[in-house]
């Protein structure tokens, strides 16, 4: 363990950025919407109706610019120096690394293979990880893929770590073609490597195509008359690192898991199959430490859990209380500058005040924590506080917290004690695995309650991140450069759009469940603005305002309205646009990415809050009044345009993604409100170049018309594109159905 010698430099640093830039930016832009707001209640009486939807619309907005100036206020991040670690750490401490798939057609299996891969060859003494992966989707094509890749890890890991590899996901790696000259032994090896990835790539690939390649291999017999929602647990002890030294040669531990599916079983979706890996692993290797990635997310830095471990292990000088830590969630498909930009901004300044949240996929985690503890329970050297090893550890709450097994409740004794776990052979824990897999081995116990992974939420990290800082803790944000991990995002449009309504849907879950930061309000121990961080998810509500602000232009264009202020006040609505655009711009350019990403972003987040975000407030009413029930839908996973089935994708070349700015469009409902609301500014516009409002210039009104259009222009384009591009006749029809009425109803009173 540490040394807490004062005299030896950190292995991190929590940095601060105080930018007086921005926070007079933010404050500035604050200013005005004040300003504005202030003239629309002066001004109430002479005008109508519209003025105050108007209004209403703009304190929305107001209040969602007040909630993120305060989150951004003072941003901050954790520089760790790994280098340090081997000279202070003498025994670093296990990790268990936890990889959830759930269906091998949205999640093809050779993206699993690789993000495992890169976890396997992880630049960290073998002997102290263990790799579990757990399907879902019990699917015999994975676990074949897996034992494939745990072959060719054999050659893999050797290799990454004899030439110190960086990016050690194959697919990526083989990507950039042999720097050295032929002959060398680097380039044999490098040669060979390549081929045996090429072969294990078409292995995955033939096997994926024939359905009966498994009928013969008694290792596959628990597999058969399976179903992805009704089947028994399957354990499988892929690699077992035995007698392990953590030599580079070595492997870690890779183990197999699915857990029982029976239908009518709520089964919780990624939050229950965590539960299950934090069992299973607690039962084989039972390691202080857990890393979590989603099976799309490969490790990009092979320092990242050196990297980790020294936020954990700066020991007693560290009196922050570190939960756990998480590092950004970033794509190598470059196709989302607009989440990254946001998530850079808004977690760091979480970071500043509490920790950030758990973004899901790219964090550490204490296993103590995750078993319920408060920082109030542990003493200054680490060991579990008297009062707590009593009411904790009192043989009767054990069973009732963590299910009957007693080789359960043995483990979870030894993880909160910290005490080291000798090493066993994990294949005979199989029998107990199983055991901790019954869907009801869950019943009547904390787990997904207060232990775990917490359930009713789609976003089980955000209900699972209330939870542990409402209980003190706080927890740490490293983003180094190069990015640590790095996973894919939807290729497609309506993915992007399904995705944001589920996270938007399950954000606002957490607020009716009984971590709601609303609720807890007085109770707990959440920061006051890390609470305000966590009312953010309100976020979505602001799908109605904006929907409303995209039709007032139009509607009081036909109406003949006022919607702008006049005279010089209408400068307070131009400074604002203006200084709103530069603000973002800003924001865009001093992360390094260009005009056209910022302009595209503009267009996504309108296109996401009128649609995403819309549906999620259905979602949630429906759900709230008992009609229907969230469903998780797993965002469909690419590696798009391989070069010859190898998984390898060629230079990075023009992306399709939602943030290139070529859309694809497809018959989804999502595309509806975008095509209403250009098809209504478009009519509007018409309707005022003949001339029909001559008595009313309503000029400040059609620039917004314009402004609405440039911000929908994807679709706009959409209406005159053919194919996959062109927006498809049936939802053109509903639209201009819509638009018609809108107008009607405009034109009408
Ligand atoms: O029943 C399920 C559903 C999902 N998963 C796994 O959960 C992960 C995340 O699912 P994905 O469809 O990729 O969701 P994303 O929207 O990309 O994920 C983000 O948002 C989720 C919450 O909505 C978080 O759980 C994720 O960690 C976070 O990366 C994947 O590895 C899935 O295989 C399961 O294991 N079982
Ligand atoms: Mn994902």
């Amino acid at each position: 363990m540490a040394e807490s010698s004062s005299s030896l430099p950190p292995l991190c640093e929590k940095i601060s950025y105080k930018s007086y830039f921005q926070r007079a930016a933010d404050l500035t832009i604050l200013g005005l919407l004040f300003s504005l707001l202030l003239h629309r209640i002066l001004h109430m009486t002479q005008n109508d109706n519209v003025w105050l939807v108007a209004f209403l619309c703009e304190s929305c907005f107001s209040i969602v610019w007040l909630l993120t100036t305060c989150i951004k206020w003072s941003p901050a991040e954790t520089k760790t120096y790994p280098d340090r670690i081997d000279e202070r750490v003498h025994d670093l401490p296990s990790v268990d690394i936890f990889v959830p798939t759930a269906d091998p057609v949205r999640e093809p299996p050779i993206i699993v293979v690789n993000a495992v891969l890169s976890l396997l060859a992880i630049n960290y003494p073998t002997n102290k990880l263990a790799c579990y992966v757990s399907d879902d989707g019990c699917s015999p094509l994975t676990y074949f893929s897996l034992k494939e890749a745990s072959k060719f890890a054999k050659i893999w890991v050797p290799f990454c770590k004899k030439y110190n590899v960086r990016v050690r996901a194959p697919f990526r790696y083989f990507l950039n073609p042999l720097a050295t000259t032929k002959g060398s032994e680097f380039s044999r090896d490098w040669q060979m490597t390549k081929r045996e990835y090429e072969k294990l790539c078409r292995k995955v690939e033939i096997a994926t195509g024939d359905s009966h390649w498994s009928d013969a291999d008694d290792d596959f017999e628990a597999f058969s008359n399976t179903k992805p929602n009704d089947h028994s647990t399957i354990v499988k002890v892929i690699w077992e690192n035995k007698g392990g030294v953590g030599d580079v040669t070595e492997v870690p531990h890779f183990v197999y898991i699915s857990r029982e599916k029976r239908p009518n079983y709520l089964h919780h979706y990624k939050a229950g199959a965590m539960n299950f890996l934090v069992r299973v692993s607690g039962l084989m290797t039972n390691a202080p430490y857990m890393l979590n990635v989603d099976c799309d997310v490969y490790a990009n830095e092979a320092d990242v859990v050196r990297q980790a471990m020294c936020v954990f292990l700066q020991g007693s000088s560290n009196p922050n209380h570190c939960a756990f830590v998480q590092y950004p969630q970033e794509s190598y498909d470059s196709t989302t500058d607009t989440l990254t930009v946001f998530q850079s901004f808004m977690v760091r300044g979480l970071a500043g005040i509490q920790g950030p949240i758990y973004l899901g996929s790219g964090c550490f985690h204490t296993r103590r924590v995750m078993y319920g503890l408060s920082p109030e329970d542990v003493e200054a050297n680490g060991s579990l506080s008297s009062l707590a090893t009593r009411e904790l550890l009192a043989a009767d709450s054990l069973p009732r917290g963590f299910g009957n097994s007693k080789e359960m409740v043995k483990s979870v004794v030894e993880a909160l004690q910290i005490k080291s776990n000798p090493q066993h052979i994990l294949t005979n824990s199989i029998e107990a695995a199983q055991e901790v897999g019954h869907c009801d081995y869950e019943y009547q116990t904390n787990w997904g309650k207060t232990i775990g992974w917490l359930y009713d939420s789609m976003t089980e990290d955000l209900n699972t991140s209330i939870d542990i800082h409402s209980r003190g803790w706080t927890s740490s944000y490293v983003s180094p450069n190069p990015p640590a991990f790095l996973g894919s995002m939807p290729a497609e449009v309506s993915e992007a759009l399904l995705q944001q309504r589920r996270w938007l849907t399950g954000s606002m879950e957490v607020l009716f469940n009984k971590q709601s930061p609303l609720l807890g309000m007085f109770r707990r121990k959440l920061r006051f603005r890390q609470r305000l961080a966590y009312l953010c998810v309100l976020v979505c509500l602001r799908s109605i305002p904006e929907l409303f602000y995209c039709l007032l232009p139009a509607y009081c264009l036909l109406h003949n309205s006022v919607l702008f202020p006049k005279g010089a006040c209408l400068g307070i609505i131009i400074t604002l646009l203006g200084m709103h655009s530069l603000y973002t711009l800003w924001e865009f350019m001093s992360l390094g990415y260009s005009i056209q990403s910022w302009l595209v972003s503009q267009s996504l987040w309108r296109i996401i809050a009128t649609s995403s975000w819309l549906f999620s407030i259905f979602d949630i009413t429906l759900k709230l009044f008992g009609i229907s029930k969230t469903v998780f839908i797993i965002t469909k996973k690419t590696m798009s345009e391989t070069i010859e089935g190898s998984g390898l994708r060629p230079s990075q070349g023009e992306d399709d993604g939602p943030n290139s700015g070529k859309f694809e469009f497809d018959g989804s409902v999502y595309f509806l409100p975008g095509t209403f609301i250009v098809l209504v500014n478009l009519a509007a516009l018409a309707v005022f170049s003949v001339g029909y409002s001559l008595g009313n210039p309503g000029l400040a009104e059609a620039c917004g018309c314009i402004l609405v259009v440039i911000l929908f222009f994807p679709f706009l384009k959409g209406l005159f594109e053919k194919g996959k591009y062109g927006i498809p006749l049936s939802t053109l029809c509903k639209a201009a159905f819509l638009a018609v009425l809108f107008v009607v109803f405009s034109l009408g009173k």
